[in-house]
């Protein structure tokens, strides 16, 4: 059953998706502006079979409770049955049981081919294009000004353009065409909007067909996407003509929408993870408890604020009161320091776990049913407890982290300090489990059983604030907990003027190794040739930009001191998502200069997806050069890709007219590269029991990383990259306070190891590095791009 509110008034839209990362976009769009209910369905959704008998029946009921149906885009071809599933039993519904349509691109394209038109390639894809749309100013064009669009096609509608003369077009570019060759529909397509696309010297102009009419039936379609952030806002006319003239139609022939609510299509938004059923069934120690279960329940914040030292770095204070631990999470605005020029990629803060080694740790191996609760050490002392937890209760990982920090959230109201974070969870989160949110299943049995969730619960932190020089020491303490020195120790520690002495020794006793790694690249020509693959897949319509990636693997014949290996990365390209983190079997060194997802504690949620990067040399070494070759069609479409996919994966929380572009395109400077960002933003409702953690479970894989749509693109990077793990890379890591606010970086420009992959001999380290492959992309830009982002942490073992 829907959960779609029941608002008997409102006119009601069934959405058909395709498995799109633009779907919600346009669902938020029909919702704000023509103020309807839409509930969306998949193409393939298994409660509708068209081979069962009882299809045709089952199908009939669901479309008479709608006013109208958009089917929208998708990856693919129209004339793979496949691609479009269910939108291909719309076009072919009876004269009884017919209902308005609008088709938007693989929708549009499917209506072209239903009323006998073909579907060809383009000369050239054009996604992420932005065109002006010439239209006829009839029909759902009445009374709309020209206004520009986004494109996200690399197969056009072939109603016989190319045949027809330069003389003779002007005219009979309008004509109604196919008369009698659609199946079943004994009427033509009217043509409604083209695009005149130039091309290479020679080749003249390409004629794209936009929007077209069917003469017989109540279909429209548009080949444009009115729903991208770059589509002109006049553009939002032609939906609600689209929607008056559907409406008109359902009139003039006595039509009206069956009310009430049994209907199979489900809402657009999803179930908070919080409104899962929780059950037991945790398995429990001997004496019916489960050992973890009270664990930081009922804490309350203790903290002391003191000055951040002149001249004191985060690792000085990692080093002061952290010298033994094994375990430890930092997350550095390494680059604080950067000149002002910068200051808009400057972090403010950097969190640094404490006691590590003594707190709970959540892990989940991604296709697993269970997750692990572990505690490694009590009171000093070695333990080593772990419990399974069945997640057949909670849904699925999601629902079980969400269900533990709920139990442990903290109200804000309680917490005074000026911190970000106050206490919580800090861990990492791999591509894998990505790819399992989507739907994607990785191959079982993987190689390992390393953990793609690991989540530590902190309650002792350091917080420096680096704009007021500042260093927030906090223990998030239970209640009733035995009365602990480390807060009085720790601060007092960080007063002491000896504490910063240069002569103390770090956490590191090693000096640093003179190690002689052994460094196996990816292949430059499989690099271009992979891209070459990448873009005959966008050619074929099947995706619309790859983040095409590749991994370097570094085997050390000793053992390295990868907190070495964090300080000079970190002095090397100072980021403002810099990371150490040690924990469990896992180490990562990053340098990440991406935002994934930031939330505060009143629900506003903020992503930076960061497309177009170009190194600095001495030919390009300002702000402006930079703004110069990053503000071309490439490098933007590559970003608003990403930016209408991003705001599709924030819609499906935040809901209808909630999410925002605050910056677009923006151009940033660091150490070595120059990159273009967005700012995109959507506030969490907040009635529906969400928090920051639905919108990152419901975000993963990072976008940024896959390329647009997101599922059927990391389908064909699987299979482009030959099916290797991503693992560390392409995930995120950050935190989630117990006060509800959380921050993730995309885990890039990093390196990272697995202790299932070292021992006394040898040690193997990772780098993934990649880019967008896009239509215009070239295979030698590409592979310069990925070495670019190489060598920037693989540079750390030379410098060790
Ligand atoms: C794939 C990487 O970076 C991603 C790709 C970018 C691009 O294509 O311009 C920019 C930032 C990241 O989202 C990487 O650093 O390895
Ligand atoms: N955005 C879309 O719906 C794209 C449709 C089709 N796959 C194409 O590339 O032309």
């Amino acid at each position: 059953m829907s959960e779609t509110p029941k608002t008997e008034s409102r006119p009601r839209i069934l959405f058909l998706d395709a498995h799109d990362s633009f779907s919600l976009n346009i669902t938020s769009l029909l919702t704000t502006l023509l103020n309807a209910d839409v509930s969306v369905l998949q193409i393939d959704s298994p409660l509708f079979n068209p081979s069962s008998p009882s299809f045709p029946s089952r199908w009939t009921h669901e479309l008479s409770h709608y006013d109208a149906v958009v089917c929208g885009p998708g990856p693919g071809n129209p004339s793979n049955e496949s691609d479009v599933g269910l939108m291909k039993h719309i076009w072919s519904l009876s004269e009884r049981d017919v209902l308005p349509v609008l088709g938007i691109c693989l929708g549009f394209q499917s209506l072209v081919l239903a009323c006998g038109g073909k579907v060809r390639r383009l000369r050239r894809g054009l996604h992420g294009m932005v065109r002006g749309i010439g239209h006829s100013g009839k029909d759902v064009f009445e009374g709309v000004e020209c206004f520009k669009a986004t494109l996200y096609h690399s197969l056009c509608g072939d109603v016989g353009q190319d045949g027809i003369s330069e003389e003779e077009w002007e005219v009979r570019k309008w004509a109604a065409v196919n008369r009698g060759e659609g199946e079943g529909m004994g009427q033509g397509l009217v043509p409604l909007a083209w695009v005149e696309e130039e091309r290479e010297e020679g080749t003249g102009k390409e004629r794209v067909l936009m929007a077209v009419r069917s003469e017989g039936r109540p279909f429209w379609g548009l080949q444009y996407h009115p729903e991208s952030v770059c589509t002109e806002e006049e553009g939002n006319r032609v939906i609600v003509n689209w929607f008056r003239e559907a409406r008109k139609w359902n009139e003039e022939r006595g039509r009206v929408a069956v009310r009430g609510w049994d209907v199979l299509a489900a809402a657009a938004t999803k179930g908070s993870l919080l409104s899962r059923p929780v059950g037991g069934g945790e398995k429990e120690n001997g004496d019916g408890r489960k050992w973890w279960e009270e664990w930081g329940l009922g804490a309350v914040l203790e903290s002391e604020t003191v000055p951040l030292p002149i001249g004191v770095q985060v690792p000085d204070v990692v080093e002061a009161v952290e010298a033994d631990g094994k375990e430890r999470v930092v997350l550095e605005s390494s680059n604080c320091a950067a000149k002002e020029a910068m200051s808009d990629t400057r972090g403010r803060y950097s969190i640094i776990s404490c006691g590590l080694d003594e707190a709970l740790r959540i892990e989940h191996h991604a296709g697993d049913d269970h997750a692990t609760m572990r505690l490694g050490k009590v009171g000093g002392l070695p333990l080593n407890m772990s419990q399974t937890i069945p997640l057949a209760h909670h849904g699925d990982i999601w629902g079980f982290v969400a269900s533990f920090h709920d139990a442990r959230h903290l109200s804000h109201f309680e917490v005074s300090s000026g911190s970000p974070f106050t206490g919580g969870f800090m861990g990492f989160i791999t591509y894998e489990q990505g790819l399992r949110d989507i739907d994607i299943h990785v191959e079982q049995p993987r190689p390992h059983r390393r953990p793609d969730v690991c989540l530590a619960w902190v309650t002792k932190s350091i917080v420096v604030d680096h704009h007021l020089g500042l260093i927030h020491v906090q223990h998030l303490r239970p209640r009733n907990s035995k009365a602990d020195l480390w807060l009085e120790q720790t601060t007092a520690s960080l007063l002491s003027p000896r504490t910063f002495q240069p002569t103390k020794k770090g956490p590191c006793q090693q000096p640093p190794l003179k190690i002689h790694p052994i460094v196996q690249p990816p292949s430059a020509t499989e690099y271009e040739s992979n891209v070459t693959l990448c873009q005959s897949y966008i050619a074929s319509g099947d995706s619309y930009e790859l983040c095409l990636t590749d991994q370097t693997t570094i085997t050390t014949p000793a053992p390295t001191c990868p907190w070495t290996l964090y300080r000079t990365l970190r002095a090397r390209q100072p980021a403002p998502f810099a990371s150490f983190l040690r924990l469990g079997t896992a180490t990562l060194v990053s340098a990440s200069p991406e935002r994934f997802l930031q939330y505060s504690r009143s629900g506003l949620c903020s992503m930076r997806p960061m497309k177009g990067t170009v190194r600095k040399s001495p030919a390009v070494s300002t702000l402006a050069d930079a703004e110069r070759i990053l503000h071309v069609p490439k490098e933007e479409a590559e970003n608003l890709m990403i930016v209408d996919l991003v705001r599709h994966d924030l819609h499906s929380i935040c809901g209808a007219g909630n999410v925002s572009v605050p910056a677009l395109l923006k151009v940033e400077e660091y150490e070595s590269v120059f990159q273009m960002i967005t700012v995109v933003e959507g506030q969490i409702p907040k009635e529906k029991g969400y928090t920051g953690l639905d919108v990152l479970a419901a975000s993963l894989p990072p976008g940024s990383m896959t390329g647009a749509p997101k599922k059927r693109s990391c389908e064909l990077l699987r299979e482009i990259e030959g099916a290797k793990e991503r693992s560390l890379y392409s995930g995120v890591v950050g935190y989630m306070c117990a006060t509800g606010r959380g921050d993730w970086s995309v885990t890039i420009r990093s390196l990272f190891r697995w202790e299932d992959e070292m021992d006394a001999e040898r040690e193997v380290w990772r780098i993934g590095a990649g880019g967008a492959v896009t239509i215009l992309s070239t295979a030698e830009g590409e592979r310069d791009e990925m070495f670019t982002k190489l060598a920037g942490p693989l540079g750390v073992f030379r410098e060790s």
